[in-house]
């Protein structure tokens, strides 16, 4: 028998497998860690794009939640898709409720094909509820510029905007560079601490990179569960899907999804 790390994704699903809980489950299958899931909202979408989506009501969220909590050891978990301000809030109440801290925030607002995934009337409560709760939180370009409420144009526009979700709360931020158009993709790093590093690597062209977001955010999640630092877990996360971005596979006609075996080799170093 085998002690495993045990963490919860707090997410929506994708149909197509891509992104969304199906990434995430995948990500710490290949990390080596036992997964959980509160589905907060179920979407029909393909590599094409979102079709439709449906929220979980409140009452199945809490149940998914009672249900995790009275059977697991939940060591790390990671928030996704949470789309819109009744399934936001119901999720921070079972943050505290459950006294989750090693928490990474993924603040998912639109998908690559330009689908929203979280309502205009949630964000408010994202930055004033959520964001005091992560250890790390992580957006993207577009979403740090929602969470900051001004255009990100240059570096020095990214270490404020990192500093000023600091300010909200979240201990650590990444802020991802994926949305930007340059030759090297940077991502950057403020610590708890005021460390601050960009992590860059050559920009792999490929238009296969759906769910990369939540593939990041999953294999950080992965490295706090097995007990590492924060430091670690960030570095860990990049290497993993820079790896899963790669080594590509060919499935579905439009932004493809990663290759989540090919993170199954870094699995031994968490
Ligand atoms: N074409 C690419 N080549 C290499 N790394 C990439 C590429 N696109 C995204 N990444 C990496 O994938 C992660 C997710 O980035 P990003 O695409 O900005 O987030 P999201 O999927 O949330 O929109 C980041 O670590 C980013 O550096
Ligand atoms: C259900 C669901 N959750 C999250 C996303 C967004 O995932 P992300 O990793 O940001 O990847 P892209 O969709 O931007 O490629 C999603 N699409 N669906």
């Amino acid at each position: 028998m085998n002690n495993v790390a045990e963490a919860l994704i707090i997410a929506g699903s994708d149909s197509g497998g891509g992104a969304g809980v199906q990434a995430d489950i995948k990500t710490m299958q290949a990390c080596g860690v036992y997964s959980t899931n509160v589905i907060v909202a179920i979407t029909a979408q393909n590599t094409l794009g979102v079709q439709d989506s449906l929220n979980i009501p409140v009452s199945l969220i809490n149940a998914q939640f009672s249900s995790i909590f009275a059977d697991f050891n939940i060591k790390a978990a990671k928030t996704g898709m949470l789309a819109d301000r009744v399934s936001l809030t119901c999720v921070v109440e079972n943050i505290i409720k459950f006294k989750i801290n090693r928490l990474v925030v993924d603040p998912v607002m639109v998908a690559k094909g330009g689908a929203k995934l979280l309502n205009d009337d949630a964000i408010v409560t994202l930055k004033k509820q959520l964001l005091p709760l992560a250890l790390i939180t992580t957006p993207n370009l577009p979403e740090a510029q929602v969470i900051v409420g001004h255009k990100i144009s240059n570096q020095n526009d990214i270490m404020q905007a990192a500093k000023k979700i600091q300010a909200m709360g979240s201990k650590n931020v990444i802020i991802k560079g994926g949305h930007d158009d340059k030759k090297r993709v940077r991502d950057f790093v403020l610590l708890e601490n005021q460390k601050q590093f960009f992590l860059e690597s050559e920009r792999i062209e490929t238009n296969r990179t759906h769910g990369t977001g939540d593939t990041l955010s999953s294999a950080i999640t992965s490295a706090l569960a097995k007990g590492h630092s924060v430091e670690e877990a960030i570095r860990f996360g990049r290497k993993v899907v820079t790896k899963t971005i790669e080594f590509g596979i060919i499935v579905g006609h439009g932004h493809g999804p990663l290759n989540h075996w090919a993170a199954e080799e870094f699995r031994d170093e968490i």
